[in-house]
């Protein structure tokens, strides 16, 4: 079986790789200025994380067992490694990036790069990864231009955004007829430009302006999100649940007066406390003890604001960021509750394939520490055409929504890859 094949179930062998993590002087300040033209990988935040390129390894996965295969394959590759780690904190020695789909059917991907430049805190390594037959030694660093992208027309994807509120409408129906509490819809908007689109430079115009998002590239997957499903560091589990947005106006005294009413909403409460109970529900079982605030506060982006609860566990069990990141996925925050029947409507009634829109996209290290986000404010590159990139939003949707104002939101939503995109 290839490294690329994908794996429903069973075992896959996993190579076995050479990896050497040392300090490195002469990285620039942003990360991304490394990136090559193609095949970049990247995590993002604040000016910390870690971008890699070539593949050493990698997996594709889909079905049901899709987390699970995923696990045990990174176990065996984690246990057939040779690593010499001179960093020592989370995300140095042997790293995978991946992100999965939102449904078990929509192909995910693990992908180990064969180098990877890293910082945190002002510490900044590269780690070198090859098969044991061969070791590389340490790249020359070097920064690259990324390719304006110019005249982007944007239109509708799978649906008009009128059509999109009628579903929503329908969806509200039946809420109020009590078939289900909560379910999160989305849509797509197709981005083309004149020229194949340079990936880089969206995403640094991403990283430059949502800095507090978690700014991220795989396999043509790109976005900056600002939902933390789950970070697992020496024990200590954390998630930013979001679900309940307002628009930003720009006038800062109004988005303050806005935020205040935002804190307030029973609608938008209501929507928050059914994503919050469904990260704390899924936690509980690998937490010997957690912190779950009873008031969200509010989380100001600049495009929208929205309420957001902190979550923080101990870890009682061995589970890694990705098996928490399974446990998880998908939260009410991207799907609904109770959840089997919010996917089964959003099955139903949507419309289009989210792929790995909503699923969890991250990274994880050879201890299993590592964080995993929910793929949100991105866009999906366009395999068989350079110049089309697939944009999503969705919103949550409950008994008080109103269709008009959640199609608003979700172009909110749609602001960020919008504004990389633009000229
Ligand atoms: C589904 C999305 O957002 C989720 C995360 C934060 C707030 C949300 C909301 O208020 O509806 C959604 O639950 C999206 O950005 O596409």
């Amino acid at each position: 079986m290839s490294l690329s094949d994908p794996v429903r179930s069973g075992r896959v062998v996993a190579p076995h790789l050479v990896v050497r993590s040392q300090p490195v002087e002469g990285v620039a300040a942003q990360l991304l200025d490394h990136l090559p033209a193609e095949g970049g990988l990247s995590w993002v935040r604040r000016g910390d994380g870690h971008i890699g390129w070539g593949v050493a390894a990698r997996l594709d996965v889909a079905g049901g067992n899709r987390f699970q295969d995923a696990m045990l394959w990174w176990q065996e590759l984690v246990g057939a490694a040779v690593v010499r780690d001179e960093i020592g904190v989370p995300g140095s020695g042997l790293v995978c990036f991946g992100s999965f789909g939102f449904t078990d059917s929509d192909p995910g991907e693990l992908v180990v790069p064969e180098v990877i430049v890293g910082r945190r805190g002002g510490t900044t390594w590269v780690t070198t990864i090859s098969p044991a037959s061969s070791l590389a030694g340490p790249p020359d660093l070097v920064t690259h231009e990324a390719s304006p992208v110019h005249d982007v027309t944007f239109s509708d994807g799978a649906r008009s955004g009128t059509d999109w509120s009628s579903i929503v409408a329908d969806a509200i129906k039946r809420i109020t007829a009590g078939e289900l509490d909560k379910v999160v819809l989305a849509r797509d908007l197709i981005a083309i430009a004149e020229q194949p689109i340079d990936l880089r430079w969206p995403l640094r115009r991403l990283a430059a302006a949502y800095p507090n998002c978690w700014t991220f590239s795989v396999d043509g997957l790109i976005g900056a999100t600002p939902e933390l499903l789950v970070r697992r560091e020496k024990g200590l589990i954390t998630s930013r649940v979001l679900a309940g947005t307002i628009r930003r106006t720009g006038d800062d005294a109004h988005d303050l007066a806005l935020a205040a009413s935002l804190a307030r909403s029973s609608k938008d409460l209501e929507e928050h406390e059914f994503a919050v109970r469904s990260v704390a529900d899924a936690l509980k079982p690998h937490c010997k003890s957690m912190n779950v605030p009873e008031t969200p506060f509010v989380l100001h982006l600049p495009n929208v604001m929205h309420l957001a609860t902190d979550v923080a566990g101990v870890a009682n069990n061995g589970a890694s960021a990705l098996g928490l990141a399974a446990a998880l996925h998908p939260s009410a925050a991207v799907c609904g509750t109770p959840t089997d029947v919010a996917r089964d409507l959003i099955g139903e009634i949507e419309g289009m394939e989210r792929g790995r829109f909503s699923g969890p996209v991250g990274w994880m290290d050879a201890a299993g520490d590592g964080e995993w986000c929910i793929a949100l404010r991105c866009g999906q590159a366009d395999p068989h055409d350079a110049r089309r990139i697939r944009l999503f939003a969705g919103a949550g949707i409950v008994a008080g929504s109103d269709p008009t104002a959640e199609l608003a939101e979700t172009n909110a939503k749609l602001v960020p890859m919008r504004d990389a995109l633009g000229d």
